[in-house]
């Protein structure tokens, strides 16, 4: 071996000081480091590279940034995976000393072969030749050697340059990764990880940290119930994903060491998964979710929901994917009809209903019982489901065996002897179908095992914790007022409104556009396609409004929802929960407003009592801009009566005096000329009338929204309400902020007092203890 020359023994040392150096701040950065620690105390620990020999591992080991560390080192290969992570540095060192060796070897090989390609010299002239020659050599392998040193030399420098920037990457990479040590107890599959890391979930939720473990590790079921945002998608997602990863390193392994036929282990072009959810737009949101890690390990997740086209959805299913995510309705009309890739269930290896309480409310239960009665049993197979199964391929009596079953909600109540009724078998003969007792007993059909994980975060409220609820008791009339007063005095964030009848929606949908609101709507007679236009139309908007019937209660995901508003009470208390659970979700916060009227008092005492509420604050409310709402809503009401009226007529009209109309023909009419004189003056009298009130609320909405006693000039002291006490307070600390920063001569803002400037949320703390609790 060549030892090294003084300038690079020089370098070399510089190198190991300054590493060490490093090595040592990140030490200090620490004072406990249990991976190290951990690392000590195992036997193989000596055999490996000291920290003198090997600084790229003793750093990465040790550096404080991955305490807990990232993924432990005797789990994963990371190069395995491709992963650009800190460990593979090692080997790219190692790598450049080989090649640098290799070289070295060449350059010895080369010069011997020189000497050997040398021809045979005459003798007498032999010894002066062969002095020569031996010169010659002794010169050429000098030269060359010198060659290697300086290469070598010049080869440290850029070493140590790299090695330098590779410190820098590993400290960086290291603080990346450590920031999701917490989902290390997971033992999660490196690609996941990856993913992960990726969408920034820094730890899991508690459900995720319950229900993985017990599903992918002890391959467990799992009845999961938590609140809202909770994450539960992932909670049976990431399951899923592991075990088809695990399977296909299996099957992999099988292949090189045994030369077994990887689809025993790992089925391809099969399905692995069913999803099942209650709504079009939840499976649409389910399927984008899984994709975002399904992307990054190649397996393919489609959508089946009512409404797509016949040809998309064949193109979807000839792709043979893994997990398919759909509603019960369109999956039973498939998979009754015989569809090859979704009756071949040979392989199932995951059944999951999601927010199965609603699918069984929403008349369902037929159809999942019989989507279920076409699964094969999770062992042994009857004489009805071997002949569903007749088309298969590949049957993993594996797959088959370990089918799990997932069950999932928000809101699922549980009899407290389902466990001893799912040992028992007792479920399997009930005919059922009542809410409660229907989920236990599609559970069983299902093949939920005994031992099943049951895990409940729920609380006693079952309300996302991030929630603050309140409400406004008004009369019924009075409700779009107060709509309207929560959404233009309160406009920031996002809001969806709810109401329980379609009749309502289109009632206050129609007052609110007239009266300048941008809404959409949401409501199950929509088609598909323009229900995911309305949804895409209200993500797209920071302030967007959707008013929406329960349709959009459960599941819907959409980021930045600041308010909930129960326009009208739903029928379940359930429902409510999942209706303000649009809010609140993962770790931000939101908050609820129901609109009480008398004849909703008694159902929302009861539903307050299902969630253990004591107390629930009032929305804080300004009277004063009261009158003004009021004078705009009675022109809207009676715009919205003269349109409605006139579409009703026209709506009336037969077919046939429509098409004569729109031809310019003259349609016989029995009416008399008088008659028909008084009904032309009559429209014309509504039609201008209708223009007069469309002026006058125009002219109103041209205007921001003011409280009453607001004075152009200044307010006084009666017009000082909550909300512009609260914006001053907000601007003179502002203000002062700025003049602290920029000095006194910024320019100042102009800002409209009262208008738009908190949301609800805002509102309703900063009322505090100026709110009335409400003992019920
Ligand atoms: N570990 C995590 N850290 C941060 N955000 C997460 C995490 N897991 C999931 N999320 C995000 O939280 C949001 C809510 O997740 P998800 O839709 O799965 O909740 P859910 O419990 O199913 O809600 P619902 O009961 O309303 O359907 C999603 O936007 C998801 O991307």
């Amino acid at each position: 071996m060549a030892t090294p020359s003084p300038p690079q023994r020089q370098q070399e040392e510089k190198q190991s000081v300054s590493l060490s150096k490093k090595k040592n701040q990140n030490r200090k950065r620490t004072k406990h480091d249990p991976e190290l620690e951990r690392l000590d105390s195992l036997p193989w620990n000596s055999s490996l590279p000291n920290e003198e020999e090997d600084d790229t591992f003793s750093l990465f080991i040790g550096s404080g940034d991955l305490d807990g560390g990232f993924l432990s080192l005797e789990e994963i290969d990371e190069s395995d995976y491709g992963l650009d992570v800190p460990g593979a540095k090692k080997k790219i060192s190692n790598k450049n000393s080989k090649l640098k060796k290799q070289k070295l070897e060449e350059v010895t090989e080369g010069s011997r072969e020189d000497a050997e390609d040398e021809p045979e010299p005459a003798e007498g002239m032999a010894e002066e030749k062969n002095v020569k020659a031996k010169k010659k050599k002794k010169k050429s392998k000098k030269k060359k050697a010198k060659a290697v040193q300086q290469e070598d030399e010049s080869a440290t420098v850029i070493d140590s340059k790299d090695d330098e920037k590779e410190q820098m990457l590993y400290e960086d990479e290291a603080e990346a990764y450590a920031e999701f040590y917490a989902w290390n107890e997971l033992r999660l599959h490196p690609l996941l990880m990856k993913s992960i890391s990726r969408l920034g979930f820094k730890e899991p939720t508690p459900i995720q940290r319950t229900c993985i473990p017990a599903a992918a590790h002890q391959g467990k079921d799992v009845i999961g119930a938590a609140e809202t945002g909770s994450g539960k998608t992932l909670a049976f997602g990431l399951p899923i994903f592991q075990r088809l990863l695990e399977e296909r390193e299996k099957a992999a392994n099988m292949l090189e060491e045994k030369g077994e036929e990887a689809g025993k282990y790992a089925p391809k072009g099969v399905l692995r998964a069913l999803i099942i959810t209650p709504t079009r737009e939840l499976t649409l949101q389910v399927t984008d979710h899984l994709k975002e890690f399904a992307k990054d390990i190649n397996v393919r997740v489609v959508p089946i929901v009512g409404g797509m086209s016949a040809e998309k959805q064949e193109r979807l299913l000839k792709t043979r994917p893994e997990v398919i995510v759909g509603t019960p309705g369109r999956l039973w009309e498939l998979m009754s009809g015989g569809e090859k890739h979704l009756v071949e269930l040979h392989s199932l290896s995951f059944f999951v209903l999601d927010e199965a309480d609603r699918m069984v409310e929403a008349g369902h239960f037929r159809e999942l019982q019989s989507i279920i009665e076409m699964l094969p049993m999770t062992s042994g197979t009857t004489d009805g489901q071997s002949q569903n199964t007749q088309n298969c391929v590949t049957v993993s009596s594996l797959s088959r065996k370990k089918r799990q079953t997932f069950v999932f909600s928000a809101t699922l109540a549980l009899s407290a002897d389902f466990r001893k009724k799912l040992k028992r078998g007792s479920l399997k003969s009930k005919q059922s179908t009542d809410g409660l007792n229907s989920i236990e007993i599609l559970s069983e059909r299902a093949g939920m095992k005994p031992n099943a994980a049951i895990v409940d975060l729920t609380n006693a409220s079952i309300l996302a914790k991030n929630l603050e609820e309140s409400f406004i008791e008004c009369r019924e009339e009075d409700k779009d007022a107060y709509l309207y007063y929560i959404l233009s005095i309160h406009g920031e964030g996002r809001t969806i409104v709810f109401c329980t009848s379609i009749a309502a929606l289109r009632h206050i949908s129609s007052i609110l556009r007239i009266l300048g609101v941008n809404v959409s709507t949401l409501h199950a007679q929509m088609q598909q396609r323009a229900r995911l236009k309305a949804i895409d139309r209200f993500r797209a908007n920071e302030h967007g409004i959707l008013v929406a019937t329960d349709v959009a209660a459960r599941g819907l995901d959409i980021p930045g929802v600041r308010t909930v508003v129960h326009y009208q009470l739903p029928h379940s208390a359930e429902v409510y929960v999942h209706r303000s659970g649009r809010t609140a979700r993962a770790s931000s916060d939101g908050c609820s407003i129901a609109l009480i009227s008398p004849n909703d008092s008694a159902k929302f005492a009861s539903l307050c009592k299902s969630f253990a509420k004591e107390s629930i604050k009032h929305f804080p409310l300004e009277s004063s801009y009261m009158p003004e709402v009021m004078k705009r809503l009675s022109l809207a009401r009676q715009i919205d009566k003269i349109s409605r009226k006139d579409s009703q007529e026209r709506a009336n009209k037969s077919w046939l005096e429509r098409s004569a109309e729109s031809l310019e023909l003259v349609v016989e009419n029995y009416d008399s000329e008088e008659e028909r004189v008084k009904k032309f003056k009559q429209k014309k009298a509504s039609s201008n009338h209708l223009k007069k009130l469309q002026q006058e609320l125009n002219g109103l909405l041209s205007r921001p929204l003011r409280p009453k006693t607001f004075s152009h000039r200044y307010p006084t002291a009666a017009g000082v309400t909550h909300l512009i006490q609260h914006q001053f307070e907000e601007l003179a600390k502002q203000n002062g902020d700025d003049n602290l920063v920029l000095g006194e001569n910024k320019r100042r803002k102009m800002v409209v007092i009262g208008q738009d400037c908190v949301e609800p949320l805002q509102a309703l703390r900063s009322a505090g203890h100026e709110v009335v609790n409400l003992m019920f």
